[in-house]
């Protein structure tokens, strides 16, 4: 369908530059004959794509009835839309369409509606549309989660993989975690011993370890507490984590009524502006605090593994890459190139009279008698012609710099072994190189693996502990089977694959709680179809995990926690995956494999050393706050060491 439209553009555009083409070798007076034609032409492509469109036999997706202008944002009230739009889906089926204000939004709710958005069509809904909070909060899209698929985003993930959440990143930053979740048995065991029959505060404990590692991962060091210049203070870490974490995370989901009626955008909304360009100068001014202090030690001749001094390192490479390319290209593209290729042009103009005067012929249609603009370069297809047809004769740079094969390849059918020379674009291999982030983008990047790892892990073993607390036979089964396991030895990693009951009860925890219960929103940025309905060009995307998670025709007593559902799934590992708790396709969750390392371990290594029984009024505190599934009340257990008998 997309392809029918282009190719009718296609021909149109075709028709209409041989219609310039014809009016330039025309006399002058011609000229309202052209305008017409051209008029005509235009109304027919017009009358094309929109036949085009309307002959979709896609229906539109059906849409929940709403009131005039503000649509259904009265019934979207309450802070979690994942719930309402589960709700609507029973009544309008698994894909519809909703207003919020002037804008558009398909939600999605089922598995294979969801996997369609997010693998199949993802080439058409790959742009993220952001909230004016987000806008702010994300410096416009300067994080990976949420920037549009392009060159910053492929260098900024690969940067992320690279130094920190790739596997071998991981590997590396092992140490951090077996460090943290010692530090969480210790401090377990310390409250025991000083108050055995008090409830713990179990989020107090994992928050606060779970920021530590983000921070070692992300600067190189769990600060304790930093002097802030701008502020004339001294922070905390309880501070640092507010500023960085939780306030955040409460902003991106604030409300600015201009998201819903952009038209209104001049508007001044000063008391929501101030709120978040507060949190956002907060941020600022504590990142910089935070990456100087690091700077010093960086200087002081002390590395350390960790992602400021990967970004650092490759920013100083890039920085003499860059110097060096930006010479040679601003040098040899200016004063070479162009000059070769403008004066084999003239060259050949010079030497033929007829072609000389089709150009002005054709420059004198388009620009009367004013001189020539850059503006005007698109109307002159003769002109580009000769451009064009100078580069193939006369070739400016002859043969690309060379390459070499540094891996076995095939090439055009044959092979092409390992440190074979191999023409190719030097100029390509540089600009990419060139693609060097700034200091803004730097501190965007370190600030969002400290918050996303600091969220969601906390999250998903928070609820995974309350329901092992609240279900003894199921943590006994639990227990049963890393002793069978690991015997007397404090289980590790290593361990993780023979431990089929725990993965199924981390993945039934990412079922029923859904961390992520939504997606981060996406609009369509060219016509789609998805589940059998169209989609036209800008339409936000909103699908939600957390209803996909409640299908009742894929998942049987959705509202139970039932982990033996994904042992059924015996050795088909996708089974697991049926959750889609981090996302499908190109922008699947980055931090997918250290979530699982850390929450997998720590479930099982608190089980292993403790009985965990809830403190009776916990049962109740279901309810949950935030952008993700945050438990609204802190867990709270009463924890009984194993080897007291
Ligand atoms: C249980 C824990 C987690 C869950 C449920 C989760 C879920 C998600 C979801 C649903 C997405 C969006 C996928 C999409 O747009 O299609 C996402 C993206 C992302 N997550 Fe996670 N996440 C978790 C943990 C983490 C951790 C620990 C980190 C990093 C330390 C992380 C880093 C990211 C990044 C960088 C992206 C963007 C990926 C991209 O756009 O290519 N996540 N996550």
């Amino acid at each position: 369908m997309v392809g029918g439209v282009d190719m009718v553009s296609i021909r149109v555009h075709y028709k209409l530059s041989m219609n310039t083409k014809d009016s330039a070798l025309r006399s002058c007076n011609r000229r309202p004959a052209v305008v017409l034609g051209g008029i005509t032409l235009f109304f027919i492509r017009k009358y094309v794509e929109n036949q085009e469109k309307k002959s979709s036999s896609f229906p539109p997706p059906p849409e929940v009835p709403g009131l005039p202008v503000i649509g259904n944002l009265l019934q979207l009230k309450e802070k979690k839309p994942h719930k309402t739009f589960t709700k609507w889906a029973e009544e309008y089926g698994p894909i519809y369409s909703i207003r919020t204000g002037s804008n558009t939004m398909v939600v999605l709710n089922t598995n294979d509606v969801a996997k369609e958005a997010m693998v199949t069509k993802y080439s058409s809904i790959s742009a993220r549309k952001l909230s004016n909070a987000l806008k702010i909060l994300t410096c416009d899209k300067s994080m990976v989660a949420m920037s549009d698929y392009n060159e910053f985003y492929k260098t900024a993930k690969r940067h992320l993989l690279t130094s920190t959440l790739g596997p071998n990143a991981q590997k590396r930053h092992r140490i951090h975690r077996d460090t943290m979740i010692n530090n969480m048995c210790e401090q377990f065991h310390a409250h025991v011993e000083m108050y055995p029959s008090e409830a713990v505060n179990f989020r107090k404990i994992f928050q606060s370890e779970l920021f530590g590692l983000s921070l070692k991962q992300a600067i190189g060091e769990d600060v304790k507490s930093i002097y802030v210049e701008e502020f004339g203070t001294t922070l905390s870490k309880q501070d640092i984590f507010k500023i960085l974490v939780i306030d955040p995370m409460e902003g991106a989901i604030e409300v600015d009524w201009r998201d819903f009626f952009p038209y209104l955008k001049w508007i001044p909304n000063k008391s929501f502006e101030n709120k978040i360009r507060q949190m956002h100068f907060h941020r600022q001014a504590l990142m910089k605090a935070l990456i100087e202090q690091q700077m010093k030690r960086i200087t002081s001749g002390k590395e350390i593994n960790c992602y400021l001094d990967y970004l650092l390192s490759e920013a100083n490479t890039l920085t003499e890459h860059q110097r060096l390319m930006l010479l040679w290209e601003d040098i040899i593209e200016a004063s070479d190139t162009v000059l070769v290729t403008t004066e084999w042009a003239m060259y050949e103009l010079s030497k033929d009279p007829e072609r000389q005067k089709r150009l002005l012929l054709d420059i004198q249609n388009v620009c009367g008698s004013n001189k020539v603009t850059e503006e005007k370069l698109c109307q002159l297809p003769y002109l580009a012609a000769i451009f064009h047809e100078t580069l193939r004769k006369h070739s400016p740079v002859p043969i690309l710099p060379l390459r070499y094969v540094h891996e076995d390849a095939q090439l055009g059918g044959y092979n092409i072994p390992k440190g074979t020379e191999e023409i190719n674009c030097y100029l390509d291999y540089l600009l990419s190189e060139a693609n060097m982030l700034t200091e803004q983008q730097m501190l965007m990047l370190l600030w969002e693996a400290i918050i996303e790892a600091s969220d969601t892990t906390l999250v998903t073993t928070e609820w995974a502990m309350y329901e092992l607390s609240k279900d003894p036979q199921r943590q006994k089964r639990l227990l049963l089977e890393i002793q069978n396991v690991c015997g007397p030895d404090k289980l590790t990693e290593e361990k993780l694959c023979q431990l089929p009951y725990l993965a199924a009860i981390f993945h039934e925890t990412l079922r029923k709680h859904s961390p992520v219960p939504i997606v981060p929103l996406r609009y369509v940025h060219e016509d789609a179809q998805l589940g059998g309905y169209n989609i036209p060009e800008g339409t936000e995307i909103a699908i939600n995990i957390y209803g996909c998670n409640m299908d009742r025709r894929v998942w049987e007593s959705p509202d139970e926690w039932k982990p033996e559902r994904f042992l059924n799934a015996k050795e088909d590992t996708t089974e697991l995956h049926k959750t889609m708790a981090f996302g499908s396709g190109k922008r699947a969750c980055a931090g997918a494999l250290q979530a699982m390392l850390i929450s997998c371990v720590a479930i099982a290594r608190f089980v292993q050393e403790f009985e965990w029984r809830l403190k009776e009024g916990e049962e109740a505190n279901v309810d949950t706050l935030g952008l993700t599934t945050h438990k609204l009340h802190p867990l709270l257990t009463i924890i009984k060491p194993r080897n007291e008998g």
